[in-house]
């Protein structure tokens, strides 16, 4: 049930303009190309500051597609309206990420099963103890069979949620690797904790693009690949 006036701040849509299923890429020209490129009769339904957001068909089913911006508190507010003001039910973030583990190489399509997270985020649930951020286990099933299906090789396990591109702190990742955590992003730990407060549904997929210890980098041209491969996925959650 819609609690709040919409349009909202940062989100222009009006009522029953956006799908209960949103892809949410981090950059708005990316969910610009995602509509342009897949769907049937794409709506923009989302112009304010640019960030994106588009509702149309795929494979004859309503579909949204939105950017989230950089970083938790930005998917944190996106995320937080489309569950509670736009009774969106699932959030699919998909995006680019840098890989830690010797388990992941660049190109490779890794979903995140679990968020750990150096934010500050879960301190608005005064909790008394450690809150595990975790996917939907049903979203989840749903997209390792996708990339089974597409042959595309799929990684799944505990990504980093960092609030920080630029870490001063050089042995960071060396900390994180040891716990086994896969590869490092900045948003998904804000959009499981907002889901599982919302009763909602959330996954995260991204594609390796770089990698922390190997020196591995997509090429342009490659990076343009293995994100298809993502979208192609995360669109058959619709
Ligand atoms: N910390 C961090 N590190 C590496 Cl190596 C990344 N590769 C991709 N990203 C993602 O891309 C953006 C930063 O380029 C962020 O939204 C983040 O989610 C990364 N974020």
């Amino acid at each position: 049930m819609n609690h709040a006036p919409v349009p909202t701040p940062h989100n222009g849509a009006k009522s029953g303009e956006i799908a209960k299923t949103v892809l949410m890429p981090g950059d708005p020209l990316r969910a610009k190309f995602i509509a342009e490129t897949y769907l049937e009769n794409p709506v923009c339904f989302n112009t304010v500051r640019n960030m994106f957001g588009y509702t149309g068909t795929y494979k004859g089913k309503q579909i949204s597609v939105m950017g989230g911006g950089m970083g938790m508190p930005s998917i944190g507010i996106y995320s937080y309206e489309l569950y509670h003001f736009y009774d969106v039910d699932n959030i699919i973030r998909i995006g680019s990420a840098g890989g830690i583990s010797d388990n992941v190489h660049v190109r490779d399509v890794v979903i995140g099963m679990g968020a750990s997270t150096n934010s500050n985020f879960a301190s608005q649930y005064e909790l008394p103890g450690t809150f595990a951020p975790i996917a939907s286990y049903e979203l989840l099933e749903k997209a390792v069979n996708a990339a089974r299906s597409q042959n595309t090789n799929v990684v799944v396990g505990n990504i980093l949620s960092s609030d920080i591109f630029y870490d001063d702190n050089k042995n960071s990742s060396n900390l994180w690797k040891k716990m086994g955590v896969l590869c490092v992003e900045m948003e998904a730990a804000a959009l499981y904790m907002n889901a599982a407060r919302a009763g909602k549904n959330a996954l995260c997929i991204l594609t390796i693009s770089d990698h922390l210890y190997t020196g591995e980098s997509l090429s342009a041209e490659d990076r343009q690949v293995s994100f298809r491969e993502m979208m192609e996925i995360a669109l058959e959650l619709a």
